[in-house]
C-alpha cells in the first residue's frame, strides 16, 4: 500500500518550515501565495487600538491551535497602488473608497491588477486555498480533532476569504453548515479549498472543503496537489469536512458598536 501518511504527524505542534504541503502548493502554478499579513485579522479591536500589523507565514488561532497559510488563484490580486491612486476623486465619506484605502495598505503590490468588479465580470473563480495544521490541543474524540475546532477553522477561513474578495468590507456569518465526512486526525496538516459560489445583493454564498490527499482509495496514488487545477472543486472522496454558508455585508462597522451599546456591554 503506497498510501501517504506523512500528513499525520501527532508530534507536530507548529508548521515545519517549509512543510511538504506548503511546498506542494507553491509548485502549483494556478495558485499564488499571499503572505498572511495581508489577511490576518486576529482581533479587529486590538488591531484598531494598537495599529500593529502581524507578520509571519503562519496563522494561529489562539495558542497554536490552528496554523494556516493562504493562496488565491493566480492573476487575482485585487488592487494595488495604481488602482488605489485612480480612486483619489472618490469622496472621503464613501464606504468603498475607505475600503480601497484599507486594501491599498493590505493588498500585495505585485501581480496583475484586478479590481473586485472586474474580476467578477470576468467570471473568474474567487477561491482561497491553503494548508491548515490542527495541533494537539484541538482534540475531541481520542486521536481526532474536535468538530467545534473544525467549525471555528471554517468560519475563520471563509471569513478571511469573504473579506479579501470584498476588499475588507465587514461581513458577518448568517449561517454555516459543516458536513463531517471523515474523522480529522489530530496533529495532521490538511489542505482547504474554499470558494465564493455566488453573490446576491449583500449576501455571499460560500462552499468548500478541508481535504486530505491521502484520504482517497487505498490502492490509488495520493491526490496531486501540485498539479491540480484549483478552478475545479475537489473530488468528494478526499474531503474530511465540507462547508456551505452565507455571509452578509454590514452597512458599516458602526453596526457592531451600536449592538454593543444596545446590549449594555
Ligand atoms: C465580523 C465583522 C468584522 C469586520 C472587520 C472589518 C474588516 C475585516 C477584514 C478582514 C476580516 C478577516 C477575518 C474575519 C473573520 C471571520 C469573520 C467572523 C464571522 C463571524 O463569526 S460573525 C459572528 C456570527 N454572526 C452573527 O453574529 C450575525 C448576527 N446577525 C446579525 O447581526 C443580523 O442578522 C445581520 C446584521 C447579519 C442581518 O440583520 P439585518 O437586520 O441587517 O437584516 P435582516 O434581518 O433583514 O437579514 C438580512 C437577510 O439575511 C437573511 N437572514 C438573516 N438571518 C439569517 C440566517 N441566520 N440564515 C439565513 N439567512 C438569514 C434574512 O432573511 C434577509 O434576507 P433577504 O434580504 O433575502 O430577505
Amino acid at each position: 500500500m503506497s498510501r501517504n501518511r506523512s500528513l499525520h504527524n501527532p508530534n507536530l505542534t507548529s508548521f515545519p518550515n517549509p512543510s511538504p504541503e506548503f511546498g506542494a502548493l507553491t509548485r502549483n502554478s494556478s495558485v499564488t501565495f499571499i503572505p498572511d499579513t495581508l489577511l490576518w485579522w486576529p482581533s479587529y479591536s486590538y488591531r484598531k487600538e494598537s495599529g500593529i500589523g502581524f507578520s509571519g507565514e503562519d496563522f494561529f488561532y489562539r495558542d497554536g491551535k490552528f496554523g494556516v497559510r493562504y493562496f488565491v488563484p493566480t492573476g487575482c490580486v485585487l488592487v494595488n497602488e495604481e488602482t488605489a491612486a485612480k480612486s483619489e476623486d472618490i469622496p472621503d465619506d464613501d464606504m468603498e473608497y475607505k475600503i480601497l484605502k484599507m486594501a491599498k495598505v493590505f493588498a500585495p503590490n505585485k501581480g496583475k491588477v484586478e479590481t473586485l468588479r472586474r474580476f467578477v465580470e470576468d467570471g473568474g473563480v474567487r477561491s482561497l486555498t491553503g494548508v491548515i495544521h490542527f495541533a494537539n490541543d484541538t482534540e475531541g474524540p481520542p486521536g481526532f480533532v474536535h468538530g467545534g475546532a473544525t467549525f471555528t477553522a471554517f468560519d475563520q477561513l471563509v471569513g478571511v476569504m469573504v473579506h479579501y474578495y470584498a476588499l475588507h468590507s465587514p461581513h458577518m456569518t448568517l449561517n454555516l453548515t459543516i458536513h463531517y465526512r471523515k474523522p480529522m486526525p489530530l496533529g495532521s496538516v490538511q489542505f482547504f479549498h474554499l470558494r465564493i459560489a455566488k453573490t446576491e445583493g449583500r449576501k455571499m454564498y460560500v462552499d468548500g472543503c478541508i481535504f486530505d490527499p491521502s484520504a482517497g482509495d487505498a490502492d490509488e496514488e495520493p491526490f496531486d496537489v501540485a498539479g491540480w487545477d484549483f478552478s475545479q472543486t475537489i473530488p468528494e472522496k478526499y474531503a474530511r469536512a465540507k462547508v456551505e454558508g452565507v455571509f452578509y455585508r454590514l452597512a458599516g462597522i458602526e453596526y457592531l458598536e451600536q449592538n454593543r451599546k444596545d446590549s449594555r456591554l
